[in-house]
C-alpha cells in the first residue's frame, strides 16, 4: 500500500507518540524499572574500567556491598512483622512477640545449618533465591519460574567463572567452587531455556526489557555489581513499592521508618552474630579492623540467606491470606 509522504511521516509521528505514551504509562506504574535501566547503563559504563580488579572481590567492593544491602536491600524485609499484623496472621502483642522469636530462631537455624553444611546450604540458598527473585516478574507457572530464577543466578558464572568461584569459595569452600563450575557449564543451556520461555511474558514488554537488560548485565559486569544493581533497584524497591501502594500516602513515612528500623536491627544482629563466630578472641574494634573481603562476603550472604527463609515464609503465609507483598 502507498501513502503520500506527509501521511507516512504523520503516521510514524503518531506511532512514536503513542509508543512514548505507553512507555511513560509503564514506567509510571513501575518507577523502579526506570531507575534500574539507568543504573544498569551506568554499571556497564563503569565496569569497562573495572574488569581486571573485579576478578577477585576487593575489600572496598565488599564494603560497598554491605552498605548497600543494609541500607537499600534489607528494608524490604523490614515490613514483614507489619505485613503479618495487617493480614491478620498475627494479632495482639503476645502473638507479635512470638512472631519475632520464631522469625529470629528460623534465621539462627539457617545460619547454624550453613556453618555445619556450607555446600548444601549454599545450594539451597541459590534454589530458594531463584524462586524468590523470579517472583519479581508476572511469570507464575512453577517450572518457568524456577528456570527464570536459576538462569539469572547462573549467568554470572558463565562469563565470570573465577570471580564467582572465589565468592562461592569464600561462602562454602571447595564445595562452593564446584558449584560455581557446575553453574558455569549449565549457564548457556539455562539461558537458552530462559530466552525460549520469554514468550510467556509477551504481554509484559517492561518485564521482557528488564530481563533482557539483566541478561546483558550478568554477562558484562562483575557478579557483585550485577547482584547489587538487580537486588537494590528491582527486587528491593519493587517489593517496597508493592507494599506502599496498598496504604494511604499519609501512612507511608511511618512504614518507611519502620522498615528502616527493622533493617538496622537486622544488620546489627548479623554483625553481632558474625563477631561471636569469627572474632577469635579479638575485641570488636580489632575484629572490624581485620575483617577481610572473604569474611565480609560470608557476613553479607550468610546473613541474607538466614533472613530470606523467614522472609519467604511470611510472604507465603501473607499471600495465602490474599495480600500482595
Ligand atoms: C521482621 C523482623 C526483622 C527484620 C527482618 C528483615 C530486615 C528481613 C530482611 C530480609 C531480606 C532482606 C531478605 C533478603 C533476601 C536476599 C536474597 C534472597 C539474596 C540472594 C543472593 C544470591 C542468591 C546471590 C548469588 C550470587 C552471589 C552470592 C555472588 C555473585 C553471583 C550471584 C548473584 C549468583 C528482625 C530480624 C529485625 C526481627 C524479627 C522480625
Amino acid at each position: 500500500m502507498c501513502f503520500p509522504p506527509n501521511t507516512l511521516s504523520g503516521a510514524r509521528a503518531m506511532n512514536t507518540a503513542s509508543a512514548y505514551r505507553k512507555l511513560r504509562e509503564l514506567l509510571d506504574t513501575s518507577p523502579e524499572s526506570g531507575l534500574f535501566l539507568v543504573v544498569a547503563g551506568l554499571a556497564v559504563a563503569v565496569s569497562s574500567t573495572m574488569k581486571q580488579q573485579a576478578a577477585q572481590p576487593s575489600a572496598a567492593m565488599v564494603l560497598l556491598l554491605g552498605a548497600l544491602v543494609a541500607s537499600v536491600g534489607l528494608p524490604h524485609g523490614g515490613l514483614d512483622a507489619w505485613l503479618a499484623q495487617r493480614s491478620g496472621l498475627v494479632r495482639g502483642a503476645q502473638q507479635l512477640l512470638l512472631f519475632y522469636i520464631a522469625y529470629l530462631l528460623t534465621a539462627v537455624a539457617v545460619a547454624g545449618f550453613w556453618l555445619w553444611q556450607p555446600g548444601l546450604a549454599l545450594s539451597g540458598f541459590l534454589l530458594y533465591s531463584a524462586w524468590h527473585f523470579a517472583g519479581d516478574w508476572p511469570e507464575r507457572a512453577v517450572p518457568w519460574r524456577f528456570l527464570l530464577g536459576i538462569a539469572l543466578l547462573a549467568l554470572p558464572a558463565w562469563m565470570w567463572p573465577d570471580a564467582v568461584a572465589s565468592i562461592f569459595g569464600a561462602l562454602a569452600g571447595q564445595e562452593g567452587r564446584q558449584l560455581a563450575s557446575l553453574m558455569n557449564a549449565a549457564a548457556p543451556w539455562l539461558l537458552l531455556g530462559m530466552v525460549g520461555g520469554l514468550w510467556r511474558l509477551r504481554r509484559h514488554p517492561l518485564a521482557i526489557a528488564e530481563l533482557g537488560v539483566l541478561i546483558a548485565l550478568a554477562l558484562i559486569v562483575p557478579p557483585l555489581v550485577f547482584f547489587l544493581v538487580y537486588y537494590c533497584t528491582v527486587h528491593s524497591l519493587r517489593s517496597l513499592r508493592r507494599i506502599l501502594n496498598g496504604v494511604s500516602t499519609a501512612q507511608r513515612p511511618r512504614l518507611l521508618a519502620l522498615a528502616g528500623l527493622h533493617a538496622a536491627i537486622a544488620a546489627l544482629l548479623v554483625l553481632t552474630a558474625g563477631f561471636f563466630v569469627m572474632a577469635d578472641g579479638n575485641n570488636l574494634q580489632v575484629w572490624l579492623a581485620q575483617l577481610n573481603a572473604s569474611q565480609g562476603l560470608s557476613l553479607v550472604f550468610i546473613g541474607l540467606a538466614a533472613l530470606t527463609v523467614p522472609h519467604m515464609l511470611v510472604e507465603w503465609l501473607v499471600a495465602r491470606r490474599g495480600m500482595v507483598c
